[in-house]
């Protein structure tokens, strides 16, 4: 799906800092994300990625600094910057209860009369065959491939992506990888967490590394 780039995104982060459970994780960290960027955040677990992550989304108040987006601290533009942004999490918000398709079409607001743009969706994701399949019996990557298809119909601008790539295969982790180059190819933006290696072209990523703070 094309992205409409007649205002391009831009976010940043200043003087960010993050105290959990009395330990700093990351200080006076400050980022700028531009049209077209990858950033990869890694570092081991517990050194704040999903932390960081979810200060940028608005999800969760740093101890000090701001994140604005187009200039704005979010708080002031949530509207706007919830319409711009794209956030998924560790949990991938499926109903078990429902069939794959009966998924796509309550998550992605899908027209059930679109049967054409149902079945490209589950083609993409490689759910083919599995439409009327209760997500409860899909396997986690499969379940994960629920989740992961909104990136095939969004027009968020700005991606944040934690762990997207957990419990997904190979072919499925190339795909993905082909898609967060084609969003930044249009001008939009991805922040993602994994603790895999990117086989994107080393120019067409850059990594933050978090690492243990020991106060
Ligand atoms: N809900 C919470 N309440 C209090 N402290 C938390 C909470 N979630 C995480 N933490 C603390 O924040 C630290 C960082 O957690 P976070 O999930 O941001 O790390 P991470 O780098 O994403 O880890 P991982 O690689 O394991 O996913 C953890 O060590 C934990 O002590």
């Amino acid at each position: 799906m094309a992205l409409n780039t007649s205002s391009p995104a831009v976010l940043n982060a200043s003087n960010l800092t993050c105290i959990r459970e009395e330990r700093i994780l990351f200080d006076a960290l400050d980022l700028d994300f531009q049209p077209g960027d990858i950033w990869q955040i890694a570092g081991a677990n517990g050194t704040g990625k999903t932390s960081l992550l979810r200060i940028l989304a608005g999800l969760m108040e740093p101890e000090n600094g701001e994140v604005c987006y187009q200039q704005t601290a979010i708080q002031k533009c949530a509207e706007e910057y919830h319409q711009d942004l794209l956030y998924l999490g560790h949990s991938p918000g499926v109903k078990s209860e429902l069939t794959v398709l009966e998924n796509l079409k309550f998550n992605l607001q899908l027209c059930s009369q679109d049967t054409e743009q149902c079945e490209k969706l589950l083609e993409q994701v490689d759910l083919f065959g599995f439409a009327d399949t209760l997500a409860a019996h899909l396997s986690a990557g499969q379940h994960r491939r629920i989740a992961l298809a909104r990136l095939w119909l969004t027009q968020a601008k700005i991606w944040i992506l934690d762990e997207p790539f957990t419990a997904i295969d190979k072919l499925g982790v190339k795909r993905l990888e082909q898609r967060i180059l084609e969003h930044a190819d249009q001008g939009g933006i991805v922040i993602l967490t994994t603790h895999q290696d990117l086989s994107l072209p080393k120019s067409r990523y850059q990594t933050l590394t978090l690492e243990r703070i020991f106060s």
